[in-house]
């Protein structure tokens, strides 16, 4: 798998109302790769999104998956917002079945892997209950469990955990982590939690706001594997003051 993105703008509006929103993004995210994007609140992170799933078309440059351009959502993306993804009226199970059923996969399949899915993400306890009925942390995996179950070459993360107590925040990174480790899967996380990009991500690109831009990128060479160690090695500590230091530089075009 090959996710990529290169020098893509994007300007909302025309004439004298046009903004541009994002200039010369290029990022690449290859097979088992974990990529993080961080920046502050209007940097354009979420709008980076919607045109890797395809929801909106880049200005300029050009978005490929397997060398294929984007044009549109599908099913080799799958997508896992902040919150509000799952229906409330459908169980856990019947969650993480419908976007197989849209799919026109058989019965049967979308059985296996739904009972598979849930197992993957610890909840095949709770296929039954629903979203109600499970906490936070737990919707959000059924939400995971569903993106993954439609066996996307990419999954796509926005804010996962944005909506989620520190506690279970921390929980659920120790998880996804785990989860990357144990699937190969490929992902591109965006976040405004430099922390949560350190500890997940092995390549991390900071966003400059107006316009959206990437002004720094590195290659997270941790040991990742006990992830409450991690957080507080001094390797960790230091590469996280070095950027948070970068973030902070931005602000003053934040507050213009
Ligand atoms: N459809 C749109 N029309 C006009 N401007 C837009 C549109 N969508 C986003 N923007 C603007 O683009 C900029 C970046 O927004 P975006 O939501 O991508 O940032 P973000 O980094 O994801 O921020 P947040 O973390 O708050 O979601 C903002 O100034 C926003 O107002």
């Amino acid at each position: 798998m090959h996710l990529s993105v290169d020098n893509v703008s994007k300007t909302f509006g025309v004439g004298r109302t046009a903004k541009c929103v994002l200039e010369g993004i290029s990022f690449e995210v290859n097979t088992g790769e974990f990529v993080a994007l961080v920046g502050s609140s209007g940097s354009g992170k979420s709008t980076v999104m919607r045109l890797v799933a395809g929801l909106d078309r880049p200005t300029a440059g050009v978005i490929t998956v397997d060398g294929q351009p984007v044009r549109g959502p599908g099913s080799d993306r799958g997508m896992v917002f902040q919150k509000y993804s799952l229906y409330p009226w459908l169980t856990a199970a019947q969650n993480v079945a419908f976007g197989m059923e849209l799919q026109g996969l058989a019965r049967r399949e979308i059985r296996e892997r739904t009972g598979y899915y849930l197992e993957v993400v610890g909840l095949g306890e709770s296929a039954r209950r629903l979203p109600r009925e499970l906490s936070g942390g737990m919707q959000q995996r059924v939400a995971i469990a569903r993106a993954l179950a439609a066996q996307p070459k990419v999954l796509l993360l926005d804010e996962p955990f944005g909506a989620l107590d520190l506690q279970i925040r921390e929980s659920m990174q120790e998880f996804l982590h785990k989860l990357w480790q144990r699937t190969g899967l490929s992902a591109l996380l965006i976040t405004h939690d430099l922390e949560e990009a350190l500890l997940l991500a092995q390549r991390v690109h900071i966003m400059a706001p107006r316009p959206g831009r990437i002004v720094r990128s590195v290659q997270v060479d941790l040991d990742h594997q006990n992830m409450a160690h991690l957080r507080v090695s001094p390797e960790f500590l230091s590469l996280r003051e070095d950027l948070a230091q970068c973030l902070r530089g931005l602000e003053p075009a934040l507050a213009g």
